[in-house]
């Protein structure tokens, strides 16, 4: 039997027992030592750790088997191991952090069926190789998932579809509320930390970066700057509090990576400050709408809890208004059908050999903040109905200023560069959003008044103004529609 060494600085782990592949033999025996750097091999005499399975930011991860099972259940022995440039203080935070993975798996991995079950959590004291002080480490094993993370089924099988990533999206969202409902963050989302077993289930990975909610106020849902970057949401970068909704960032990048097959790098444009993932996929309205909610770099514009998004992700007759990012997130893109949205798992049903999820605490994790609309000033880009009203707006507004200019000074130049310039004017107010909305047919009403008034006065037949008014108009939405059209084949072949 081949058993792994655990030491960081093993120069050859890999162990070879003949007598080890007799079963009551395995069973029995006392111990057995690394044959390279004399490490115990056989964990707190239990544990058998077969392979490495990776090497995390604090430790490494081997899958083992657990001889006290009868049948040599197989688990992930996870081992806390630094890196040797912390200081002391970053050490102490590290192995605090590796604890609490410990305690946060016992206190919600047997209470949901999609979080790895704690099985043990010790330390061992070996004496170094060369003599001298004894080495101190920390392991803890786990349920052993077998499957993929969603990061090699990315490289395996290539980007999601709509509702593969929906489907993602709903159960991680389902294990998220479990989790900020038990007084936790979660912390460090990724597709890596993602993992789906061959029968199917999604399970959420690594509660090591979880950081524990407490009433105790600010300092406790302090960040202590672990966090995947690309993934982590800003007020995590900058050290500062922690919400759960800078899990639903972190959840809302993992899922636009999924979509686009692109690193979360490649989709943030770092110019405009914002996510630029829409050009890469066509998903529906709603997806889409949600998923830019959620990456919103503010917390308090985000939507405030994981079930919030799971309402907003529910097709309903009139969408809450929540639903609708600010107009700053929102980029003009063809509107497709509908998603089809999958039927959210019911983490109750999914494992009958685990008890039920406990219900939801009353009290949440941290106080909802309102949601602030976002400034004006902005919001540059607009949906493509909201610009072809627009450009519907300004080409009417063209065809009676000109009657009107006309009318007033004839056909110049002058009443030319005048027409010109308004209408510019008008674009430049439209585009700044100096006016929007119910503002258009206010401001349209009043130019309609004024042509007909002065229309009537010069004995201008009022149908020939409107008419040529409506067919500017509708000049205005072709012509814009064309551009908009050429603008998206020229962005498709780019
Ligand atoms: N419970 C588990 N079941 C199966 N495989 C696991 C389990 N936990 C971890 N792994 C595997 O071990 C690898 C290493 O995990 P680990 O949590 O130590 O680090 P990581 O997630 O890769 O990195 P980081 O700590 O930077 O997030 C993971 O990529 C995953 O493939």
């Amino acid at each position: 039997m081949e058993i792994y060494c655990t030491r960081p600085s093993c120069p050859r782990p890999q162990n070879h027992f003949p007598d080890l592949d007799n079963k009551a033999t395995l069973k029995t025996a006392q111990q057995k030592y690394c044959t390279s750097c004399g490490m115990p091999l056989i964990l707190v005499s239990r544990y058998l750790p077969l392979k490495l399975l990776g090497q995390g930011g604090f430790g490494a991860a081997f899958l083992a088997r657990d001889r006290y099972t009868p049948a040599m259940r197989q688990c992930v022995v996870k081992q806390f191991q630094p890196s040797g440039d912390l200081n002391p203080q970053q050490l102490q935070i590290a192995q605090d952090l590796f604890e609490r993975e410990a305690e946060v798996l016992e206190q919600l991995g047997s209470r949901h069926p999609q979080i790895p079950d704690l099985f043990a959590f010790f330390p061992l004291s070996v004496p170094k190789p060369q003599g001298g002080n004894e080495d101190q480490f920390f392991y803890l094993v786990q349920e052993f998932i077998d499957g993929q993370t969603l990061e090699e089924e990315l490289i395996t099988k290539g980007q999601f579809s709509e509702a593969e990533s929906l489907e993602v999206l709903r159960e991680i969202l389902n294990v998220l509320k479990f989790v900020h409902d038990n007084h936790s963050i979660h912390r460090d989302i990724k597709p890596s930390n993602i993992m789906r077993h061959k029968n199917g289930r999604l399970y959420l990975l690594d509660f090591g970066a979880v950081k524990q909610v407490t009433a105790a106020g600010a300092r406790a849902g302090r960040s202590t700057g672990i966090y995947s970057q690309g993934y982590a949401p800003p007020e995590q970068m900058a050290g500062a509090q922690v919400y759960p909704s800078t899990d639903l960032y972190a959840l809302a990048v993992t899922v636009i990576t999924l979509l686009t097959g692109k690193e979360a790098g490649e989709l943030y444009d770092s110019y405009s400050n914002g996510w630029n993932w829409r050009s890469y996929t066509q998903v529906s309205d709603t997806l889409a709408d949600v998923l830019d909610r959620m990456l919103l770099a503010t917390p308090n514009q985000r939507f405030p809890s994981a079930q919030e998004v799971i309402d907003a992700l529910t097709p309903s007759p009139t969408p809450p208004p929540s639903v609708i990012p600010p107009a700053s997130q929102r980029r003009t893109r063809p509107r497709s059908k509908p998603a089809q949205v999958p039927p959210p798992v019911q983490p109750s049903t999914a494992s009958p050999t685990m008890p039920p999820l406990t219900q939801p605490q009353s009290n949440p994790p941290v106080a909802a903040t309102p949601i602030h609309p976002q400034p004006q000033s902005a919001r540059p880009t607009s949906s493509v109905l909201e610009l072809l009203g627009g450009a519907a707006f300004t080409g009417f507004e063209a065809g009676l200023l000109f009657t009107a200019l006309r009318i007033v000074l004839g056909i110049s130049s002058i009443s030319i560069g005048l027409l010109i310039f308004i209408v510019g004017g008008l674009i430049f107010a439209q585009n700044r959003r100096l006016i929007e909305g119910k503002d258009l047919p206010i401001v349209g009403g009043l130019t309609l008044a004024t042509v007909l008034f002065l229309a009537i006065r010069q004995n201008i037949p009022i149908p020939g103004v409107m008419i040529s008014a409506v067919f500017a108009g509708a000049g205005a939405i072709a012509i814009t529609a064309l551009f908009q059209l050429i603008y998206r084949l020229l962005r498709r072949l780019l």
